[in-house]
């Protein structure tokens, strides 16, 4: 009964503002874009320039927890100015209430073009779009971050150019402070705070792009990525290195020169 209750208390304390509520007297709600383990994100508009922006509130019931992921969030996109990664345009308090304002990104999820518009890719436009995510990830790194937490609904396409959103996990390299032993191996390799974590995850992010253009079979049982889907050889080594399946990168111009291998042996 005490867990029922502290739920329906949960659901109603993060229940999302509703559109037209202004924060600050400036920026307008035009609609929810969603919600993360931490945070409320609201699409909006800034009142000051007319411009569009997203305006992330941490939830309130997860306290103390969720405004230090939202000030580190901030901390991390003011460290990494970049055309591929989205501008913190301020953090302010409204109430009790913590929110950051960063660029909104007019566009589509890597997930969103794979789950809901279908959208294939081949083997050789997966690793053309990983060979040009890797600069932007070398960047974060470059500047001693981590993101830790690549996957494709954090990776937007906009015009025709890739976007990296959703800092909400980034940490400084090798910064553990506050971390909860990992549960599993698994947890380890994408969470702990190392370069090694986001290559792990572009692992993943490569065979999602992979299995957009897989078709099994009729009857066909499940198998593994290696059984399923028919990739060159240099493909396939990439990603068992990248899977840690085989020796992990050591170096980023490893990986990249690996990426540019498979790319040139389909072309
Ligand atoms: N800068 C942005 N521009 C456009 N859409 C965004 C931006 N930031 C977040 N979104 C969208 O808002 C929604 C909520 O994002 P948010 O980052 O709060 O959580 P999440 O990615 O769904 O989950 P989690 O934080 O647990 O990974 C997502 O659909 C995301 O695509």
């Amino acid at each position: 009964m005490i867990r029922y209750l502290r739920q329906v208390y949960q659901a109603w304390i993060d229940y999302p503002l509703r559109a037209g509520h202004r924060l600050q007297g400036r920026y307008e709600i035009v609609r929810f874009l969603g919600e993360g383990s931490y945070g409320l994100a609201y699409l909006s508009t800034d009142r000051q320039t007319g411009e569009r922006v997203v305006v992330k509130q941490s939830k309130p019931s997860k306290r103390g927890l969720g405004r230090k992921l939202l000030r580190r969030e901030q901390e991390a996109l003011l460290a990494l100015t970049h055309p591929s990664i989205p501008k913190c345009r301020g953090l302010f308090e409204d109430g009790k209430r913590l929110f950051l304002v960063t660029d909104w990104i007019d566009g589509a999820t890597v997930e969103d073009l794979i789950f809901e518009q279908q959208r294939g890719f081949s083997e050789l436009e997966s690793l053309a779009f990983i060979a040009r995510l890797l600069p932007v990830v070398r960047f974060v790194h470059e500047r001693g971050w981590v993101h830790l937490d690549l996957r494709i609904p954090n990776v937007m396409v906009r015009d025709g150019t890739y976007v990296l959103i959703d800092f909400g996990l980034a940490r400084r390299i090798g910064d553990t402070e506050g971390l909860e032993p990992f549960s599993s191996e698994e947890e380890e390799r994408r969470r702990l705070p190392d370069v090694k974590s986001d290559w792990y995850a572009v692992g993943h992010f490569l065979l999602f792009l992979l299995y957009s253009g897989y078709e099994a079979q009729e009857g066909q049982p499940p198998g593994e990525w290696h059984e399923e889907l028919s990739l060159s050889m240099a493909t396939g080594r990439l990603l068992r290195r990248l899977l840690r399946l085989d020796e992990a990168y050591e170096s980023d111009a490893a990986l990249m020169r690996d990426v540019e291998a498979a790319i040139a042996a389909l072309t």
